[in-house]
């Protein structure tokens, strides 16, 4: 492999919130490693939800591109990132790009680095729903990633599974999720700092003792119109229930935020607050009692923090923590989310249950994992068994000041 000063030069691209929490203990590990330049181009697809991110993990990007523009459509926003990738290739010539996960900007960066004959690196590799359009469209944009990369870091066995069936090119390691080793770095964060968890407690003082919460995220594209329609209709029955409080942070995305405020904006104990930062975010999950979501990464965090949680969607691409029993596809049927969380609310021993599983996706060493196989180092990939059970991080009762509790 071609080296800059006998250093390999590595770019990792990504684009939105979610590949910038899993890329940035990556980022980290790779800075620190004397053997690696590291570089960092953010596409700007989510760009104020990436900005808060960057700024919680102190990263540095070297280069920002901004390619989103008003209701723009998937192919225009693909050819934007062509156009605006390519230079930046072309500019730091680097021995290796890295993209995370499935976005467009991800498979865009992988394309464009194959087009050059750039290696490429994919971090969370080999997830699969089996079906193309679900979620869409990022399911195509794994395969497309996984078919281009010439090193597939699978986070669990099973992902390593599907791409082996697959009969893929790259080689193929795994190391876990590295949404664990963020996880881990910012709930050590905050379990180590008691000015920084009253900061953050003050940020919810809507919230009551005595209820119990449920955080509901929501904002997949197969969701929108009838999907966020039925959500909201189980989301006003269950808040009739007396020992429920129900916190929402909404996407920004004005076919989540114009249904979801439309038809839950007037209930007193349903808190349609703004997307959270990531130690914020961390926080509310500690004090969840169940997680409604139809979120990838919050379904693997979760488990971490003994948290049960119920998806709404009728695939996932995340089995292994069904299989173990942390989470429970629902759909997105009003009966169906009602009877989930009805049950985990009414039910402790199910709740005890599905709050104490061991965590099948990671156990915080996902970055180191990678770093080492960059550098041609022997890895022992990650088995479950390694998996490190946060009970300690969960915090079930609110630690709010009693004057910042809203009576
Ligand atoms: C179903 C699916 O296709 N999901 C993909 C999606 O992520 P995913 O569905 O996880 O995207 P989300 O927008 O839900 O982001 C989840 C992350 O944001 C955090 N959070 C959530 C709410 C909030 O207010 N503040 C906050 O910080 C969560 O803790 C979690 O770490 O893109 C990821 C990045 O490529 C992929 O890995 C996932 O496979």
């Amino acid at each position: 492999m071609a080296t800059h000063q006998s250093r390999i030069r590595i770019l990792s691209i990504f684009g939105t919130r979610p590949e910038a929490i899993k890329m940035a203990p990556l980022v980290k590990a790779l800075a620190a490693e004397p053997g690696i330049e590291s570089l960092i181009c953010v596409t700007g697809q989510h760009q104020s939800m990436l900005e808060q991110v960057l700024a919680l993990f102190d990263l540095k990007t070297d280069f920002t591109l901004n390619v989103m523009t008003p209701h723009q459509t998937l192919n225009s926003l693909t050819a934007a990132l062509y156009g605006a990738i390519d230079p930046v290739l072309e500019q730091t010539r680097p021995d290796r790009v890295l993209v995370h996960g499935d976005t467009t900007s991800a498979m865009v960066a992988s394309m464009a680095s194959f087009h050059r004959r750039i290696p490429v690196g994919h971090v969370e590799a080999g997830l699969r729903t089996g079906d193309i359009y679900s979620p869409w469209p990022e399911e195509m944009n794994r395969r497309c990633i996984d078919l281009s990369a010439d090193l597939l870091f699978a986070p669990t066995a099973q992902s390593r599974d599907n791409l082996l069936d697959e009969r893929l090119q790259g080689r193929c390691l795994v190391t876990g999720n590295t949404v664990i080793d963020a996880l881990q770095m910012t709930a050590r964060r905050i379990e180590q700092d008691a000015q920084l968890r009253q900061a953050l407690d003050q940020q919810f003082p809507f919230l009551k003792t005595g209820r119990k919460l449920l955080l509901v995220t929501g904002h997949r594209r197969e969701n929108f119109g009838d999907g966020f329609l039925d959500i909201c209709k189980a989301l006003r029955h269950l808040a009739q229930r007396p020992d429920i409080q129900i916190v929402y942070p909404v996407h920004l995305n004005p076919s989540v935020l114009g249904p979801v405020t439309e038809q839950l904006g007037d209930l007193l104990n349903v808190h349609l607050i703004k997307p959270l930062d990531y130690l914020a975010f961390v926080r509310l999950m500690q004090h969840a009692h169940v997680i409604l979501t139809d979120s990838g990464g919050v379904q693997e965090e979760a488990p971490s923090l003994g948290k049960p949680v119920l998806v709404m969607r009728d695939v996932t691409e995340r089995p292994e923590a069904v299989a173990a029993g942390t989470v429970r596809l629902v759909g997105t049927s009003p009966a169906s989310i009602i009877a989930g969380v009805d049950a985990l609310f009414d039910d402790k021993a199910l709740w005890r249950r599905a709050s104490q599983a061991a965590n099948p996706y990671g156990d915080g060493k996902a970055s180191q994992r990678i770093v080492d196989t960059l550098m041609g180092r022997p890895v022992d990939e990650f088995l479950v068994g390694q998996s490190q059970f946060l009970q300690g991080w969960a915090h079930p009762t609110l630690s709010a000041p009693r004057q910042l509790l809203a009576s």
